[in-house]
């Protein structure tokens, strides 16, 4: 495995994107345009509630009135219908949207994360492709699968590929890409992945541990081991991997703590909580950046 790991990157690049659509002026600033924005919406999605189930986890609130925080409320009270979930998904993903300025969006995080899962629905909503860095390897490859390319080039080759790849992804616009486990560790991929928007699924290595040991190893050749019971292997090294890297994740522009979201929600256990939930709070994170993107001096040179 390669050792380096990737420095912390403070500013990222944003010139390209820039050049692609710029950022109108004279306009209201984000954080205002959003709050106006989201009181339009508040106003909709009261049109849009469907009737409080009570067959969610145990909580129902009772009638939840609408107002900005209409979303945001029905979310901590833990007792979202998944159709509430998807109007709440697609509100946000609107709301979001125009500010990133056709950026993509890369998700990291380590194998089994969900980046395939919660980027296919992220792009779904915002209209944008999905991509898998790792299966655009293996197409590079005529087909060659990943784990085929380990054991017959070695990771160090594999290492090259991915670092192509991204390359190749960062002159695109409005793809969300699903990145492999490992593309945090050499710095040149921060400088490709910040020409978007960079996104870490941070998912606690117990839970990583038991969605392996429920798919297998088969496609993942860091972690491919038959001895013994599969979710002690796979902790095992996925404990070492994060030694290796975790601090590399960290470049991302945005952090999604399935622990955070969990206690928001007030769900005992990270697996409580869908795909949609984690989506939705991806944006919601993005946000987040995004306005303190805003009060980011911008260098001379990259205008
Ligand atoms: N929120 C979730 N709750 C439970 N299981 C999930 C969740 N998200 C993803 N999974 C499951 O975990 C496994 C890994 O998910 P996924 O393929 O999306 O992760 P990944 O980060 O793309 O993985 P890799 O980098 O190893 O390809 C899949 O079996 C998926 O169904
Ligand atoms: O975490 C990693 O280093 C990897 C993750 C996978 O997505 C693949 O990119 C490959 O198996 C290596």
């Amino acid at each position: 495995m390669e050792a380096a790991i990737a420095q912390r990157v403070h500013y990222p690049s944003w010139v390209d994107c820039r050049k692609f659509e710029r950022k109108p002026h004279g306009s209201l600033r984000y954080s205002q345009r959003i709050k106006e924005e989201k009181r339009f919406r508040g106003v909709a999605l009261a049109h849009l509630q469907p009737e409080r189930r009570n067959d969610r986890r145990g909580s129902v609130s009772s009638e939840v009135s609408c107002s900005d925080n209409n979303s945001a409320a029905l979310l901590q009270a833990g007792s979202v219908h998944p159709f509430d979930e998807d109007l709440i998904l697609k509100s946000k993903a609107e709301e979001v949207k125009p500010y990133l300025y056709g950026r993509s969006i890369y998700l990291v995080g380590m194998m089994g994360s969900g980046k395939t899962t919660v980027g296919k629905l992220m792009s779904k909503v915002l209209g944008y492709s999905f991509l898998d860095c790792d299966t655009l390897i293996e197409q590079a490859m005529d087909g060659t699968s990943v784990a085929e390319i380990f054991v017959h080039h070695g990771e160090s080759f594999f290492r090259g590929k991915e670092t192509d790849a991204l390359k190749n992804l960062s002159l695109m616009y409005q793809v969300v890409v699903s990145t492999g486990g490992g593309a945090v560790i050499r710095p040149i991929n921060w400088k490709y992945m910040h020409k978007g928007i960079s996104i870490w699924l941070d998912v606690p290595l117990e839970a990583l541990a038991h969605r392996i040991a429920a798919v297998g190893t088969n496609s993942r050749p860091l972690l491919h081991d038959d001895s013994g019971d599969a979710y002690t292997v796979a902790f095992k090294r996925l404990s070492s991997i994060w030694d290796e890297r975790g601090e590399a994740y960290t470049n991302a522009n945005a952090r999604v703590s399935l622990e955070n979201i969990a206690a928001k929600r007030g769900y005992k256990d990270v697996s409580d909580l869908t795909p949609t939930e984690i989506a939705i709070e991806a944006f919601e994170q993005v946000q987040s950046f995004l306005e303190k993107e805003e009060t980011m001096e911008i260098p001379d040179g990259d205008l």
